[in-house]
């Protein structure tokens, strides 16, 4: 298949599975692989690590712009205020089966449990994020909100950009963001 068709990167949005479709030819053809898979088992992370021996492999399960964005203010006000209540509220559409990947990322970064997950399906909601920091006195609300599907596919286009001149390896979104940090 990628004989047929050669490509420079496999965007994959399909399911946890996906990856055994076509993760080893990729590999094999050094075809950059980019999956936004929300969910995967250790069994899939420890395979795309392997494919990153061969290959450039990104991995996000949110692959907006604005909610990597958000990781990264989220974690700088924990630093300045380590013992503030946080709570994460997730949001999608009604048939979304399990808790959003995001908002488990959310929580590994931040060093919560997952009860501090709230999760609410309703009607077509596409995904919104927040994380709430209770304050004695005040309360700091991040959200993100994807308005529309769109912006998982100008994540996907970022993230492809990014990866152009990047040698195998397995990519995070927080590594394509780093240089912007520095001032
Ligand atoms: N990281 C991010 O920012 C985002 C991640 N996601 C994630 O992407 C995944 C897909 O979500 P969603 O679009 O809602 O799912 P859908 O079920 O609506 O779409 C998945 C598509 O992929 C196809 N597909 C599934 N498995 C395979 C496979 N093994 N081989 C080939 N094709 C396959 C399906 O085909 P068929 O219908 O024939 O089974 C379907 O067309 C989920 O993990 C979701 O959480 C979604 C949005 C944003
Ligand atoms: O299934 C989706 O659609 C989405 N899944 C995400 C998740 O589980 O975090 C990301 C996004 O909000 C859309």
């Amino acid at each position: 298949m990628l004989e047929e068709h050669p490509v420079d990167a496999i965007i994959d949005f399909s399911s946890q599975d996906g990856i055994y479709t076509y993760g080893e030819s990729a590999a094999q053809k050094k075809v950059k692989i980019i999956s936004a898979i929300s969910h995967y088992s250790e069994k899939e992370v420890h395979f795309l690590n392997k494919l990153a021996q061969k290959a450039t492999v990104f991995w996000s399960p949110n692959i907006t712009l604005g909610i990597n964005y958000l990781l990264y203010a989220a974690q700088f006000l924990k630093k300045i205020a380590p013992f503030v209540d946080i709570e994460i509220v997730e949001e999608h559409f009604k048939d979304k089966q399990g808790v959003s990947g995001t908002a488990i990322r959310i929580a590994d970064v931040l060093e919560l449990k997952d009860e501090k997950i709230n999760t609410i399906r309703a009607g077509g909601i596409v995904g919104k994020h927040e994380v709430i920091f209770g304050f004695p006195f005040q309360t700091v609300r991040l959200i993100h909100e994807s308005i529309s599907r769109d912006a998982f596919g100008n994540g996907a286009l970022f993230a492809a950009e990014h990866l152009i001149n990047k040698k195998p390896g397995f990519y995070k979104f927080e590594d394509l963001l780093h240089p912007y940090f520095k001032v």
